[in-house]
């Protein structure tokens, strides 16, 4: 198969299109999977590719320097962004200017060349509440916190009966009660009780949010925009209840939850649109977005953590063994996982990360701001540069071990096993978590300042969740499911359809009979 066309110029080799500006967009809406073997193919024959998807010419590259490279000052992600901002989260248009209008970037220092007065600097003030509300380890334990008091909650209202044995799908049950604990966690439960229907309307717009970034005209996009409306004003009605209820003049620094906007997070949100004069409405869209990148990441690589784990007869042992010594005393005297404790464990840790190797799907895209050379080949500014996570997770050469390829998920890959030598001169073999000099090959969260601030709240509520239930619930495996319900004789696969777009679904579940542990 021809994969390059001849490149006239010291431009990178283009993936060949039979009929131009169609192909690569047809293949790639239609089927994901092999668009995506065929980029993964001319990335192995060069470091970077372009590639025309309908009117975008885009730039994949891969290799852990040039990536390095995407994550420099000299590429920004704005132009992206404000483009989810307006087609997959709906922003009103003169909020999205006030994003436009400000070129100082996220960081603390303006770029170079660029200048807004402080109170001007919407990216800045934004990061700024990622960085302290999210990212930092004080958010990430209060957060978390309360994420496992409300899927405690959700938990014990299950199984219906009691101590018997109930039948459930592994992703079926995820989406529901995972998602009510996540969304209750970030903005209190009532934006779920004056929306009881919030759950379904969220996964349904989850479905279109790629479309929506296409930004195709809304006669071809009809539904997707109705499924992101309905939500968006879900999210604003809450929004607005919470505003009139809210006490603006509060001192609050120093509360970590309370019943109008719920988290921090999400109390210092409302205050950043509030003062950068933000409408409603884009409130509402400013929701949307945060439980995408909330439910569609986590959620799914919770399901992952759980199906992946629960295949393995040895690695669920090993991993029930280790998330057993997680356990602490709380206040009331009862034992309770501690979700630091769980999240620094070497085995879960590994398998966290072997989850989101080999199941996240994102393509990391940045925009040129001054020419630069990448993989050799010089680049114009403006160009669009993606680097396919997907392509970087299953390089052989660095993720491939002895008798464990790097396509295949192992559990303990991410293990190194180290000796000590005890006060008696006995020696003891030590397991310890680590990625090696692999890090640069490893981006389900991008880089650079634009790294995701949800990573270390994603990976503390990834285990914990998986922790929650395999400590709550005797477990049997049943079956596997195809996507329609029917039995399927094979192991669920990945979901290609979300490909580039975030960590991908089962398509399909796996079917569980459990019962509460006595
Ligand atoms: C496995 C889980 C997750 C994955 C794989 C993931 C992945 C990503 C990626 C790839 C980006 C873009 C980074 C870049 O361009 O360099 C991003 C941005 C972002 N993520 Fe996550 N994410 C996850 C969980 C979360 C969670 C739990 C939150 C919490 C609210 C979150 C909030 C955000 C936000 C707010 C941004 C945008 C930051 C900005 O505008 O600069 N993510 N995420």
């Amino acid at each position: 198969m021809f994969l390059f066309k001849k490149s006239v110029s010291d431009q990178p080799p283009r993936l060949e299109e039979a009929v131009p500006y169609v192909t690569n967009v047809y293949q790639y809406m239609t089927n994901k999977k092999l668009f995506l073997e065929r980029v993964t193919e001319a990335l192995s024959k060069s470091p970077v590719v372009q590639c025309r998807l309908g009117p975008m010419n885009i730039y994949c590259i891969t290799g852990a320097s040039n990536i390095a490279a995407m994550f420099r000052p000299a590429a920004i992600s704005d132009p992206w962004i404000i483009r989810i901002l307006t087609t997959t989260a709906g922003y009103q248009p003169n909020d999205l200017e006030k994003f436009a209008q400000d070129t100082t970037g996220g960081g603390r220092v303006p770029r170079p060349g660029s200048e807004a007065p402080h109170n001007k600097r919407i990216w800045h003030a934004m990061h700024q509440i990622y960085d302290e509300h999210l990212a930092k380890s004080h958010a990430v334990t209060s957060l978390s916190k309360s994420f496992q008091h409300f899927f405690g909650k959700e938990l014990d209202r299950v199984p219906l009966g009691g101590h018997e044995w109930e039948e459930v799908g592994v992703q079926d049950f995820l989406r529901q009660h995972m998602a009510t604990a996540v969304v209750s966690a970030i903005t209190g439960p009532r934006l779920i009780e004056i929306n009881p229907d919030f759950i379904g309307a969220f996964w349904k717009y989850q479905m279109y949010a790629e479309k929506l970034a296409f930004g195709m005209p809304e006669w071809m996009n009809a539904d997707g925009i109705r499924a992101r409306e309905t939500v968006r004003a879900m999210c604003e009605k809450w929004y607005q209840v919470s505003d009139e209820r809210f006490d603006w003049d509060a001192e609050m620094s120093d509360v970590a939850f309370e019943e109008n906007f719920g988290s921090q997070l999400s109390r210092e949100l409302c205050r950043w649109g509030k003062r950068f004069d933000f409408s409603s409405e884009s409130m509402g869209s400013l929701y949307c977005l945060l439980f995408f990148g909330l439910n569609s990441n986590m959620i799914f690589m919770t399901i992952w953590y759980l199906i992946e784990v629960l295949k393995n007869p040895d690695l669920l042992r090993s991993a029930k063994e280790a998330m057993a010594s997680c356990f602490v005393e709380d206040d009331s005297g009862s034992q309770k996982l501690d979700p630091q404790k769980l999240a620094s464990n070497p085995l879960l840790q590994s398998i966290y990360i072997e989850v989101l190797r080999v199941h996240v799907s994102i393509n990391i895209t940045r925009t040129l701001k001054d020419p630069a050379v990448i993989g050799g080949y010089p680049l114009a500014a403006g160009a669009v540069i993606q680097a396919p996570s997907h392509v970087a997770h299953l390089d052989e050469e660095v993720w491939g071990s002895d008798g464990h390829p790097a396509s295949e998920f192992w559990g303990e890959r991410h293990l190194k096993t180290t000796e000590a030598i005890g006060p008696d001169g006995k020696r003891t073999e030590k397991k310890e978590f680590s990625l090696g000099n692999r890090s640069g090959s490893f981006l389900p969260y991008g880089g650079g300042v634009d790294i995701c601030p949800g990573r270390h709240l994603a990976k503390t509520q990834i285990i914990l969740a998986s922790a929650m239930i395999l400590t709550k619930f005797d477990i049997k495996f049943l079956g596997w499911v195809n996507p329609d319900g029917s039995p399927s004789k094979l192991p669920v696969g990945d979901d290609y359809s979300y490909a580039g777009a975030h960590a991908l679904p089962p398509a399909g579940d796996m079917k569980l009979k459990w019962r509460r542990v006595a």
